[in-house]
């Protein structure tokens, strides 16, 4: 069999709709995630950042437009149709299994298509022992990978927030994503679990990961991506490189206003 290789974007975007009723939500907002890309998507409130990565994770299909992964039209592919397809996201509000271990968690994550089937217990013939076996040695090196490693054994809910975002993030590499996906992964972290989340961002970029992320903390955005689109009132504004949007006229007027000089690089 041969693979084709999409040479195209990793993720696009064309012309997304959403509308509530009457409230457009999302305006015809076109965009591109190239391979290797990390891409920050900010607005102040209301602007319609949450809708559009509600889109392009496959919470819900836009009224119109068309969203492309990987050169495969995935416009209408529900949410858990897009793990196996090479996308993982991580959750603002940390959805990890209680009563399991930090390891049992991110092992979830290599079974993107049975999340509440494939439990320990029930893994009983030799081959889903050794199946068992490599998902440990692989859920191990990503605790190591985000420095968790020694907590390994722990029940999830002795960990902090800026931990449970951690264990979140190797969760979703377990499945082996060519696009990850952070909604607000620096909500509710102290300065020190915001810079260690940081430099773990950086060292997934440095292997090339390919990331979105939604992110209120704009100093966070700004040092973390290579490109930034802005959006307000449902409509992209601005779509370039931190030190580019921070200088256009309309997005600081829209959206950083009175903040222009803290976000001037
Ligand atoms: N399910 C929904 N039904 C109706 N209106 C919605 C729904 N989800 C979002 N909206 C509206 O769509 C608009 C965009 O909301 P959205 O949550 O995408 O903005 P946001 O940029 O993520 O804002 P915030 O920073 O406050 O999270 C808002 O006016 C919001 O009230």
């Amino acid at each position: 069999m041969t693979v084709e290789r999409n040479s195209g974007p990793l993720l696009r975007l064309e012309n997304v709709v959403q509308k509530f009723g009457g409230l457009v939500a999302v305006n015809n907002v076109s965009f591109e995630i190239r391979k290797g890309e990390v891409k920050g998507l900010i607005g102040p409130n209301g602007a319609g950042k949450s809708t559009t990565f509600d889109l392009v994770t496959g919470v819900r299909p836009p009224t119109s437009g068309e969203i492309h992964f990987n050169g495969i039209r995935v416009t209408r592919q529900p949410a858990h149709t897009r793990s196996p397809m090479g996308m993982a996201r991580t959750f603002q509000i940390v959805r990890l299994f209680r009563g399991l271990s930090v390891l049992e968690n991110v092992q979830m994550g290599m079974h993107p298509a049975f999340p509440d089937g494939l439990l320990p217990s029930i893994l009983r013939s030799a081959e889903r022992r050794r199946q068992e076996a490599e998902s440990r040695k692989r859920a191990m090196k990503l605790l190591d990978f985000v420095g968790l490693a020694d907590r390994a054994g722990e029940r999830i809910e002795t960990l902090t927030l800026g931990q449970l975002r951690l264990v979140d993030i190797a969760r979703a590499l377990a499945s082996g994503p060519d696009l990850l996906m952070l909604d607000e992964p620096a909500a509710g972290l102290n300065d020190a679990e915001t810079r260690n989340l940081a430099e773990m961002l950086a060292l997934l970029k440095k292997r090339g990961m390919s990331m979105l992320l939604v992110e209120h903390d704009i100093d966070f955005i700004m040092s973390a991506c290579d490109t930034v689109v802005v959006m307000d009132h449902g409509t992209k504004i601005a779509d370039g490189t931190p030190a580019e949007v921070s200088r256009n006229r309309e997005v600081i007027a829209a959206y950083i206003g009175r903040r222009a000089a803290d976000v001037t690089v």
